[in-house]
Formats: structure tokens, C-alpha cells, sequence
């Protein structure tokens, strides 16, 4: 599978064109509703939140409730465009219409995409950077990460992705026996995190943040339980899973890390201390004691569930003024004030979520075929059962 995105966080909207899902796969506009409003919960996000209310549109590739091997085409509204139309216009704009809309915006954020976006594409406005840069595409990526969910949940494959971090709040490791309970749980939660008492010291380490002007990044989680044993391969570097995960989640806004399993922990531990020791038992097959390596191992997963942990930087634009240069006057200022969150690590779970989502199902459909639903279906069960008897 393959997908693209387009779109600017202040135009009319975003778009995700979909290559390579099977045919025959049940899909509705719910079932991606349902993952776009989940990622615009959250504590900490900013005003333009309640502006926006996600909802998918489907122009291509699903009939009558099922998708038919044709690209699908998502279409998401940016409500706020009805606010921005003559400044993210099209169209040339006359003499006068210029000297009204014209804000160029020129003064770089630290730690955001402006500058280095404005020098490389030569822009003297770095609006035209940052409408692209802007983590407004996460919600495309969270609408291509639902198909991505619907084919895996057809397989009985279910993900969570959770906070376990926020700032220097740690939430204690969630005991969860399913994903299924773990997502209500953390749904239920404003900041997405499984621990209670841990959720109320995020809340406040947000609103503390908030109050000084200032930002907060923190630490996600995604679990993806009863995947099959070889998906990826260990032959070329560009199949290992692992590192397509790592590329994947690293491709997030404002993701600086990221971790299979104990991750920099395991560089600390001796080799007696990581590795997940082999079991065996009739009926189940092979299985690992622990699953320390996160469900892999030779970029290949090795049917324990998948780990994967994101390391989020706090939000760029700040209240509190940090100190930059303007591009035209070259005169040194303190970063001028713009709307923004000031923690969207909880919104960011969901993103996380969705890109694991996205490469687990792109993997399952290169090991299990790609045409009919049906096909892959069959393919699947007998390698399962073979692979239980092996
Ligand atoms: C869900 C989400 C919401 C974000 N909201 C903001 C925001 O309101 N203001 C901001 O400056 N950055 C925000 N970011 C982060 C920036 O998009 C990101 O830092 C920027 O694109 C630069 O990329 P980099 O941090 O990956 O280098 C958000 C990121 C995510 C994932
Ligand atoms: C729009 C979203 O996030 C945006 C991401 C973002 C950034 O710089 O990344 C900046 C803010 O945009 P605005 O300046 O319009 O308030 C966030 O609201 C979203 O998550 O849907």
C-alpha cells in the first residue's frame, strides 16, 4: 500500500488519496470518524480545536460500504478556511487586496520548521512554510491510519496507543489484558493515560506549563496485540519493520524518539536480562516468556504483542517569548505570540497509533497478499496453522 497527503492547516481542506487495499474490506465514514475525533481530545490543545470538528469524506474506492481495490480518497474540512480564504487564496490578489491581507509573516519560531523551510524554498513569507508544516496533517494521517486499523481489526489485530508520559509525570506501567480494555480506559482519561493518580499530575503539569507561558512534551505508547509471527523480513535493511515503525513514528510532529520494546534500556541491561527466552506448547506453537524486545526480532515481529514508544519535544510556539531574528530586518526580537497548544501529547497518541497501524497492515498485506479480502483471508488461516505446527 502506498498513500499520499495534501493540504494546508488553513486551507479548505486535507486530502489523502489511499493505493493498494484489498477489495471486499468493509469501510464506512464512521469508522474513520471515530479515530478523528478521538485525536482531537486531549488536554492542552489550543483554541483551534473547538473550531474544527474532523469528519471524513469518501469520494473513492468504497461502494456500497466495501472498498474495491480502487485508490481511496479521503477528504477532511478545515473549518477555520472560512476564516483564512483571501490569505490562503488561490487566486493573484490585486494591488489592494495585497495591502490588506499583507501579513508576512517573517519573524522564525525556534524549534518550529519556518526558518530552515523559508531558506531552502526561498520564502519571504514563511506562512508558506508553515500551513504544510503544521501537525494539522496528523489528521490525514489518523484517517489513512483507520482503513490501515479496519483491515488489521479484520484479522483480529487491535492497537492502543496511550500516554505513559507527560513532562516529568510518569504513569505507572498500565496491567492491561486486552488492548479493547486498555483503549477505554484511556479514552475515558483527558490526557489518555491508563493511571489515574498519574493522569490528575499531567493535567497539572499542563496547566502549569500553560500558566507560564510555556510548553510540554512527554511520552506515548502503542500496543498492538495478536499479530502473526513474520511480518517484515530480516534480508534487506529497507524491509525490516522495526525500522520502517521507527521511520514512520519519527515522521510525526515534534517526535524526536523512539523505542521497540526496553528500547535505550535494553543498551543498559546485560544480554541475560533482555532477551526473551523461547517456549513452546502444543496448540499455541512457539512464544517468548517475556517480551521485552517488543514483538521483534531480525525487523521481523515474533508474535508477541508490538511495543512501540514515541518520545514528543514540547510544543514549539510559545507564550513565553523565546529569542529569534527576523528575516527582513534582521533585528533580533522575542518570538511573537501566535494561537497554539501548549500539549498535545494525548492528540499525539492516536497519530502514534495510527502510523504503527499504517506499516503493521502495509507489512500484512505483503506477506498475505494484497487483491480480495477473501484470498488474503485463506492465505492467512493456513499460515497461522502451519505456523502453530511448525
Ligand atoms: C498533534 C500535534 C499538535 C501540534 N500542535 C502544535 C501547535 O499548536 N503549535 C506548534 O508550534 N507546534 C505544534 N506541534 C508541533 C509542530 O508541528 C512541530 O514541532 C513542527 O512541525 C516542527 O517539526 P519537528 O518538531 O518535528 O522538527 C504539534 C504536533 C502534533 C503532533
Ligand atoms: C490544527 C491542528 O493543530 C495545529 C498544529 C500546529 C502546528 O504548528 O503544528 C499549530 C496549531 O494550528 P493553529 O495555528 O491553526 O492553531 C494547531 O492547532 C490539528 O491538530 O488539527
Amino acid at each position: 500500500m502506498r498513500f499520499l497527503t495534501a493540504g494546508e492547516s488553513h486551507g479548505p481542506e486535507l486530502t489523502a488519496i489511499i493505493e493498494g487495499v484489498p477489495s471486499q474490506l468493509p469501510l464506512t465514514e464512521e469508522d474513520i470518524n471515530e479515530h478523528l475525533a478521538r485525536r482531537q481530545k486531549g488536554y492542552g490543545r489550543g483554541r483551534r480545536m473547538q473550531i474544527e470538528k474532523d469528519k471524513v469524506r469518501i469520494t473513492s474506492g468504497v461502494r456500497h460500504g466495501k472498498t474495491t481495490g480502487a485508490p481511496i480518497t479521503l477528504h477532511i474540512e478545515n473549518k477555520d478556511w472560512t476564516h483564512w480564504t483571501k490569505i490562503m487564496g488561490v487566486e493573484p490578489l490585486s494591488e489592494e487586496e495585497e495591502q490588506e491581507v499583507k501579513r508576512k509573516i517573517t519573524r522564525p519560531r525556534p524549534g518550529h520548521a519556518d526558518l530552515n523551510g523559508a531558506i531552502k524554498y526561498r520564502h519571504r513569507d514563511m506562512r508558506n512554510v508553515l500551513e504544510r508544516s503544521s501537525a494539522r496533517e496528523t489528521t490525514a494521517r489518523v484517517a489513512v491510519g483507520a482503513v490501515a486499523q479496519k483491515l488489521l481489526k479484520a484479522f483480529n489485530i487491535n492497537l492502543c496507543g496511550h500516554v505513559l508520559e507527560i513532562g516529568d509525570v510518569v504513569s505507572a506501567q498500565p496491567h492491561f489484558t486486552s488492548v479493547g480494555g486498555l483503549k477505554e480506559v484511556t479514552e475515558s482519561s483527558e490526557v489518555r493515560c491508563a493511571d489515574k493518580d498519574a493522569s490528575e499530575k499531567m493535567k497539572r503539569a499542563i496547566d502549569e506549563a500553560k500558566e507560564n507561558g510555556d510548553s510540554i512534551g512527554g511520552i506515548v505508547e502503542v500496543i498492538a496485540e495478536n499479530v502473526p509471527v513474520g511480518l517484515g523480513s530480516f534480508v534487506h535493511y529497507d524491509r525490516k519493520l522495526d525500522g520502517k515503525i521507527a521511520q514512520s513514528v519519527l515522521s510525526i510532529n515534534a517526535f524526536k524518539g523512539v523505542e521497540i520494546g526496553l528500547g535505550f534500556e535494553a543498551a543498559r541491561m546485560k544480554g541475560s536480562q533482555v532477551h526473551d527466552e523461547i517456549a513452546y506448547e502444543e496448540g499455541r506453537g512457539f512464544y517468548r516468556k517475556s517480551n521485552r524486545l517488543g514483538g521483534f526480532e531480525g525487523g521481523m515481529t515474533n508474535g508477541m504483542p508490538v511495543v512501540v514508544h514515541g518520545a514528543m519535544k514540547p510544543i514549539p510556539t510559545l507564550y513565553k517569548p523565546l529569542q529569534s531574528v527576523d528575516i527582513d530586518t534582521k533585528e533580533p526580537f522575542t518570538a511573537s505570540i501566535e494561537r497554539s497548544d501548549s500539549c498535545a501529547v494525548p492528540a499525539a497518541a492516536v497519530v502514534c497509533e495510527a502510523a504503527v497501524a499504517w506499516e503493521l497492515a502495509d507489512a500484512f498485506l505483503d506477506k498475505f497478499g494484497s487483491d480480495t479480502m477473501d484470498d488474503i483471508k485463506k492465505h492467512y488461516e493456513d499460515y497461522v496453522q502451519e505456523a502453530r505446527r511448525f
